[in-house]
C-alpha cells in the first residue's frame, strides 16, 4: 500500500471530519464527510447530499471525487471517510473510486471515538471491473 505519513493521515482525517459538518442528510440523519489527499498535497473534501427522491442521494466519497476531478485533479494518495461508526464506503463508491486506481489507502474514521480502520481499495473491491475489457478505452 502506498505509504502515508502520520501527519498526512491526521490532516486528511481532520478534513473528513470537518467536511462532515456540511453533510445534508435530512432523510437518514447519517452524516458523512470524505477527504482526498491530492498528489500535489492539496485536500479536496465532500459530504453526502440527500434528496427527497431517496435514490438520488449522493455519498460523501463520490462528492469528493467529483469535486477533485472538476478542479483538475485525477491522482490522489488516500481518502478518509468520517461517520458515526466509521463505516466502509458503499459498493457504488468503491467502483467510482476504482476508476482512478485500486492502490488507494481508505481510512475509515469513527467520529465518536476517533478510531480508524485502514484498507486498500483493492481489498474492498476484489476482482474489480476496470473498463479494460471495453472495446474502446484509454
Ligand atoms: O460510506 C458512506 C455510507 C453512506 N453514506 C451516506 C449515503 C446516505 O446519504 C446516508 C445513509 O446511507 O449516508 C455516505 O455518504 N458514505
Ligand atoms: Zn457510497
Amino acid at each position: 500500500m502506498p505509504e502515508l505519513k502520520a501527519n498526512e493521515i491526521e490532516h486528511l482525517v481532520r478534513a473528513a471530519i470537518e467536511a462532515r459538518d456540511q453533510a445534508y442528510a435530512p432523510h437518514s440523519h447519517f452524516y458523512v464527510g470524505a477527504a482526498l489527499l491530492i498528489a500535489s498535497g492539496e485536500i479536496v473534501a465532500g459530504c453526502n447530499v440527500e434528496n427527497a427522491s431517496y435514490s438520488l442521494s449522493l455519498c460523501a466519497e463520490r462528492g469528493a471525487v467529483v469535486t477533485a476531478v472538476a478542479q483538475g485533479h485525477r491522482k490522489w494518495r488516500g481518502i478518509a471517510i468520517a461517520s458515526v461508526g466509521g463505516v466502509s464506503p458503499c459498493g457504488a463508491c468503491r467502483q467510482f473510486l476504482a476508476e482512478f486506481g485500486l492502490d488507494l489507502p481508505v481510512i475509515m474514521v469513527d467520529v465518536i471515538d476517533g478510531s480508524r480502520r485502514v484498507r486498500q481499495l483493492a481489498q474492498l473491491l476484489p476482482d474489480a471491473f476496470d473498463g479494460s475489457s471495453l472495446p474502446i478505452h484509454d
